[in-house]
């Protein structure tokens, strides 16, 4: 690996379960996995799982977490110095030894509270929160759990369910202060939805970040309607919708990009692409052809695969910037 001059610190947020795995997937493919170090926060868990249980604190209670020395690790690490990172053992509950990380060019730190601390924060070069709504965020969990963690339905809904206060209360508001909010909802096109396999899916862009330039839809800043079905983009029930506009989060103004719908054939998505501008892609159709690398990602087919990659390209650009381009398609060439 050759020794970064700058890293780069990304910045991953959400809930367990909602999808951040994929997700980092498909950044280190797009960046090289020799490129990138993925940091879980749950790492920095001061309580156990034993004392969590005796306290009643939750993991997303920011008591539960030591965040004095997740500033000064991270911030070392971003200076270019290897730490002694702890290890929180998910199968025994308890903190292993610490394992010693060192610098890359591309450092992740994702789980839970990534955007939560101020100083933390301010070492962010780029983040992002992925918003699922509860009723997506169910469906998603039980599947997984059920089938890979021998959990049973009622187990899923309870553990949900308890943890909703803390996660409303510290976990949440973490989506106001990110760059890019992937937000997934249940389907507008089917009326009374129970299956939560077709999604409506946004990619919400703050506007007037420094070397950020969001994606837009035909014309930047105009509020648009499309149903790109027809000649070029099958579509079969219940169809797709597009969306693109302006809007206010938070209190910060924001551009929303939205798809609602899937896709029956991901080759056509390059007729989406070609609608799109500000990509930050090296080529015409690279979007749709990193898309096409991992078709069996699960949301290839709707807008969290589209806008997970458009998300990883603006990280790319970010990175570029803060590196130079020269210097990055060295590095990513490995010369
Ligand atoms: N875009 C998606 N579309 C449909 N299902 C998805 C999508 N992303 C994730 N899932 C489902 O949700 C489950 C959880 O996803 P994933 O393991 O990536 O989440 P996570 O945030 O990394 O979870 P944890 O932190 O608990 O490990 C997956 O098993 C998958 O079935
Ligand atoms: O929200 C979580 C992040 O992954 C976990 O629940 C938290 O880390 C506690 O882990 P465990 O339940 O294994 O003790």
């Amino acid at each position: 690996m050759t020794k970064p001059d700058r890293v780069v610190l990304i910045g991953v947020a959400g809930d367990s379960g909602c999808g951040k795995s994929t997700f980092l997937r498909r950044i280190t493919d797009l960046f090289g996995e020799d490129f990138v170090t993925v940091i879980c926060l749950d790492d920095y868990h001061s309580l156990d799982r034993k004392q969590r249980k005796e306290t009643g604190i939750t993991a997303l209670d920011p008591r539960a977490n030591n965040f004095d020395l997740m500033y000064e690790q991270i911030k070392s690490l971003k200076e270019g110095n290897q730490i002694m990172k702890p290890i929180y053992n998910h199968e025994t509950g308890e903190l292993d030894p610490p394992e010693p990380i060192d610098p890359n060019h591309v450092v992740v730190i994702e789980g839970l509270h990534p955007i939560y601390d101020e100083r933390v924060r301010g070492l962010l070069d780029f983040s992002v929160y992925l918003d699922i709504d509860d009723e997506v965020k169910i469906a998603w969990k039980i599947q997984r759990d059920m089938a890979e963690r021998g959990h049973t339905y009622e187990d899923v809904l309870a553990q949900i369910q308890s943890r909703k206060p803390d996660f409303d209360k510290f976990i949440d508001p973490q989506k106001g202060e990110a760059d890019v909010v992937i937000r997934v909802l249940p389907t507008q096109l089917i009326k009374d939805d129970t299956e939560r396999k077709v999604l409506r899916v946004q990619m919400i862009q703050r506007e007037g970040i420094e070397g950020f330039e969001p994606a837009y839809l035909f014309d930047e800043g105009s509020t648009i309607d499309w149903i790109p079905c027809g000649r070029k983009l099958t579509c079969s029930y219940p169809g797709i919708k597009m969306h693109y506009g302006p809007d206010e989060y938070f209190g910060h103004s924001v551009s929303v990009l939205e798809v609602d719908g899937q896709f029956d054939n991901l080759e056509e998505v390059i007729y989406i692409e070609k609608h799109l501008s500000n990509l930050s892609t090296r080529y015409a159709g690279e979007a749709t052809e990193l898309l096409l690398q991992h078709k069996e990602y699960p949301g290839s087919n709707n807008g969290t695969g589209l806008w997970q990659v458009l998300t990883g390209l603006k990280m790319r650009a970010t990175y570029e910037r803060l590196v130079g381009k020269k210097e990055a398609a060295r590095v990513t060439a490995g010369v």
